[in-house]
């Protein structure tokens, strides 16, 4: 059989990240992204192969960028162009799986776009786009929260009022378990376990970040909730807060609901921390070296709240096999790999600090000090999440050929 490709997108509020994934191929042959959507400095960028290519596309929105992006892809293809998988963040109760985007589908993700106000109503503007351009290919929505719904009910459950879960679906939900699925596996391939028969804390740190206890490949416990704004300090957003703080900002400043929205997703985290300095941790990190007190707390309180999450979770683990480390911040800040784990002593994890420094990104390391049948394994394990997008979406088009 000759190999399959599929494209993925995952499609921001003003940008869309595609990958065409090869089922034979390490490496992806098409990678890019169409950037500053809907704006007159849109511009798409790819690399295929070797090469590297800038294109402006002044003007553009995601459908405009899906047609300049699809022929490239096509072509890149060769003809062998199976399908489309979509990440999209939010699925609320209905899906534990990927799924073929049907009518039915489309509906169900604009009915739980409220509750990912920043992300699935994006994930739906690539759908129908890419759904417009090629209305003949199969296209499959992969959901950041299906990995969690094996959550059991005493982790999903917010002690609030019941029919808060019943008629209007608060509970947790968990996000960026495409990621956390993705690296557990990984991390007991390199461990040499069975996936079946492990258990992993995961900490995917990009610019969204979450914590993950997974037990035999199945999601226990993570720190996102309802929506993407619980749990570790992130960019932009500031993760847990005192649930009386809306209240408290409403009463005092006379802060409007939307206002205070902004502000915990948009001008919190990092960003907040550091008093406007910035959301990324390279610039952070270059920052507290030449001495900048707000750089310095955010990494602190970036890190702390990392490890106290890591340790919350660990309540949902019969043991520990390992710690994982993943995302931007994950696979390339030996700082905050190093800080996190200072804190974590109780688990039994303990650092190798030059195996930690020599870990960059692109590269799966073993960075603990001492012998893993004797205390956990701590791993730097890139993730992949267009590489499982591509699988779930290859999966579910198995399926209906068998069916
Ligand atoms: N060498 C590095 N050292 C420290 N942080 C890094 C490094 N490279 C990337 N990062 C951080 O990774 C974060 C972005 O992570 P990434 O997973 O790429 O984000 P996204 O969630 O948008 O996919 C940023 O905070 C960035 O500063
Ligand atoms: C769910 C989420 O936080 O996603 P991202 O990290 O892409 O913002
Ligand atoms: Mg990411």
């Amino acid at each position: 059989m000759t190999a399959r490709s599929v494209l993925v997108i995952n499609c921001g509020s003003s940008s869309i990240k595609f990958a065409l994934v090869d089922e034979q191929q390490e490496a992806f042959p098409l990678h890019g992204i169409a950037e500053r959507l809907g704006g007159g400095e849109a511009t798409l960028r790819w690399q295929h192969g070797d090469e590297l290519v800038e294109r402006a596309i002044p003007g553009s929105d995601h459908q405009d960028a899906l047609a300049a992006l699809l022929p490239l892809v096509e072509q890149a293809a060769g003809g062998q162009l199976h399908g489309i998988g979509h990440r999209v963040v939010h699925g609320g109760e209905r899906f534990t799986d990927a799924s073929l985007i049907r009518p039915e589908t489309l509906a169900a993700i604009r009915e739980t776009s409220p509750l990912a106000p920043l992300h699935n109503p994006a994930n739906l503007l690539g759908i129908e786009g890419a759904i417009k351009v090629y209305p003949d290919l199969p296209q499959v929505a992969v959901f950041d929260t299906a990995f969690h719904q094996t959550l059991p009910e005493h982790a999903y459950r917010y002690a609030l009022p019941e029919r808060l879960y019943r008629e209007h679906g608060v509970r947790r939900y968990g996000f960026h378990g495409t990621s956390h699925r993705y690296v557990s596996a990984r991390a007991a391939e390199i461990a040499g376990l069975d996936a079946d028969d492990s258990c992993w804390l995961t900490a995917h740190l990009g610019n969204g970040a979450s914590t993950c206890a997974i037990v035999n490949g199945h999601s226990r416990d993570t720190s996102m909730g309802l929506t993407p704004l619980e749990g570790l300090v992130m960019g932009t957003r500031s993760g847990d807060v005192d649930p009386n703080l809306h209240g408290h900002l409403a009463r005092t400043l006379g802060w409007s609901l939307e206002k205070i929205d902004t502000m915990l997703n948009k001008d919190s985290g990092l960003l907040g921390l550091s008093d406007g300095l910035s959301n990324d941790m390279r610039t952070l990190e270059q920052a507290r070296d030449q001495g900048h007190a707000g750089a310095a707390l955010a990494i602190e309180v970036f890190c702390y709240r990392l490890a106290k999450s890591l340790a919350a979770l660990s309540c949902a683990l019969p043991r520990l096999d390992g710690l994982v480390f993943t995302g931007g911040i994950g696979e390339n800040s030996a700082l905050v790999r190093a800080k996190t784990v200072a804190h974590l002593g109780l688990l039994g994890l303990a650092m190798d600090a030059e195996a930690n420094i020599r870990c960059v990104r692109g590269r799966a390391g073993a960075i603990h000090a001492g012998d893993p049948q004797r205390g956990p394994r701590i791993l730097v394990v890139p993730t992949n999440e267009e590489r499982q997008i591509a699988r779930d979406t290859l999966a579910v088009l198995d399926r209906q050929a068998s069916a």
